[in-house]
């Protein structure tokens, strides 16, 4: 049991960014038990016996937020992060990506390579995320075992592909299928509630129709979420609509296979017509908008506000390494600027996202598309408390306060120019899981 007393700010349905002054949050068990004003922290404690050394002040411009949630991230990417940004999607898979990932057949490798991915998105902030690994299973289970071991909160997936892949890094769809199948049935037994598996398709490019309806057969059997790339590159659309004749259209392949449904996430959707809005609404499929992402391999601008006027949806993601920063301030700041960029060519009834709904989509609309906005993405009695302590005057803080800013405008100073030196500690579950 514990409390924090001082600033506490999130997102709610209603309210993009809700400022909380002086109350003492308290957690027990990992929950959240209550969050109430300062004034009433003397009855707290003498109604929970919470001793001094249980009550932690936050100082005068410190505050507390819930951890960031990255909705699509390739964990084994990340030894790519920063390099290879020179090529689209259909050359960067095959000159980059492929030859990166296929490298995580090696255990040994693996393991390492994993490591300093999960803890760098830690560092960072992120206390849940929804990873890709590779196709291979071994080296997948050993990803679960390094998020156990770092304590972060996710979701897995072994990733599946079975056509249009080079002959070094490619399944049979039987292999796949299987591996598949023992991959979720390891994660599962495992009865960690905080590293769930996910059914991976890679994409319909790269996973063939068979295949995907036996995955999302899987899904359903095991009542776990599935993730995939939709609509991402104008190439691959003309690809998609080139091998699937019969298809109405992107987003109908993966409806015939099976795969849309409340529990799962498509990464990218930048190109969905009026009709694939439609159905991704109507089958409550989550979107990851990775804004770094869709810029850097120059895929295209996702028009976010358009999901949400439509009811869908949507979590951030960083899609390392297509996206080359593995930080959700990142990822904020790209979602705010691709909104700005779109507003240029739309009239003055356009509503242009800001950082504050921004951060709303890294933190409780991530929840929300992972189907874990009953257990986190803001504080609220109940919720199990995934938080960051953020300190934005440590001393080689990157940025500076003034005596003129506001608990908002210091706020949105670490949403524009803080990065993990600012974030003092990082609670998943309640457990402080940095610092060490
Ligand atoms: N950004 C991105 N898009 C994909 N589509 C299929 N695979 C990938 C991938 O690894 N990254
Ligand atoms: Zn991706």
């Amino acid at each position: 049991m514990f409390v924090y007393v001082g600033t506490l700010l999130h997102a709610t349905a209603s309210n993009a960014l809700e400022v909380l002054l002086g109350k003492a949050l308290g957690v027990n068990n990992g929950k959240i038990i209550f969050i109430e004003d300062e004034k009433e922290l003397p009855a707290l404690q003498q109604q929970y016996d919470i001793g001094h050394d249980q009550v932690h002040r936050l100082g005068e411009r410190e505050f507390l937020i819930p951890g960031f949630v990255d909705t699509h991230v390739h964990a084994s990417q990340y030894a790519n992060a920063g390099t290879g940004l020179d090529l689209p999607l259909l050359e960067w898979l095959p000159r980059y990506t492929f030859p990166l990932e296929a490298t995580f057949s090696d255990v040994t490798f693996a393991t390492a390579a994993y490591r300093k991915a999960v803890t760098r998105l830690l560092k960072n902030g992120t206390t849940s995320a929804c990873y890709f690994a590779t196709i291979h299973t071994e080296g997948s289970l050993r990803l679960c075992d390094v998020i156990e071991e770092v304590g972060q909160r996710a979701f897995v997936g072994k990733v599946c592909m079975d056509q249009n892949a080079p002959d070094y890094y490619i399944e049979s769809s039987a292999q796949s299928l299987a591996d598949t199948e023992t991959f979720v049935q390891n994660v599962l037994s495992r009865k960690n509630a905080l590293v769930q598996p996910v059914v991976t398709p890679r994409f319909a490019v790269s996973t063939t129709f068979n295949l995907m309806t036996r995955l999302a057969e899987v899904a359903d059997k095991h009542n776990i979420l599935v993730q995939s790339h939709l609509s991402e590159t104008r190439g691959e659309c003309k690809l998609i609509g080139d091998m699937y004749p019969d298809a109405e259209h992107y987003t109908d392949v993966y409806k015939r296979a099976g795969l849309l449904s409340g529990k799962t996430v498509m990464a990218h959707c930048n190109y969905l017509s009026d009709g694939e809005v439609a159905i991704i609404k109507t089958t409550n499929t989550g979107v990851a908008h990775c804004p770094n992402s869709n810029i850097s391999v120059q895929s295209g601008l996702c028009d976010v506000r358009r999901l949400l006027d439509n009811g869908i949806k949507v979590g951030l993601g960083t899609d390392v390494s297509g996206g080359y920063n593995p930080s959700m301030l990142d990822a904020i700041r790209y979602a705010v600027q691709t909104s700005n960029i779109l507003s240029v060519n739309k009239d003055d009834s356009y509503t242009k996202l800001d950082y504050r709904e921004a951060f709303r989509l890294a933190t409780l609309g991530g929840s929300q598309v992972l189907g874990i906005e009953d257990r986190v993405g803001n504080f609220v009695i109940g919720k199990e408390f995934d938080a960051l302590r953020v300190n934005p005057c440590v001393s080689n803080s990157p940025f500076d306060i003034f005596d003129k800013d506001t608990t908002e405008d210091t706020f949105q100073k670490f949403i524009y120019l803080g990065d993990d030196r600012n974030v003092t500690e990082v609670f998943v579950a309640g457990k402080r899981v940095l610092p060490k």
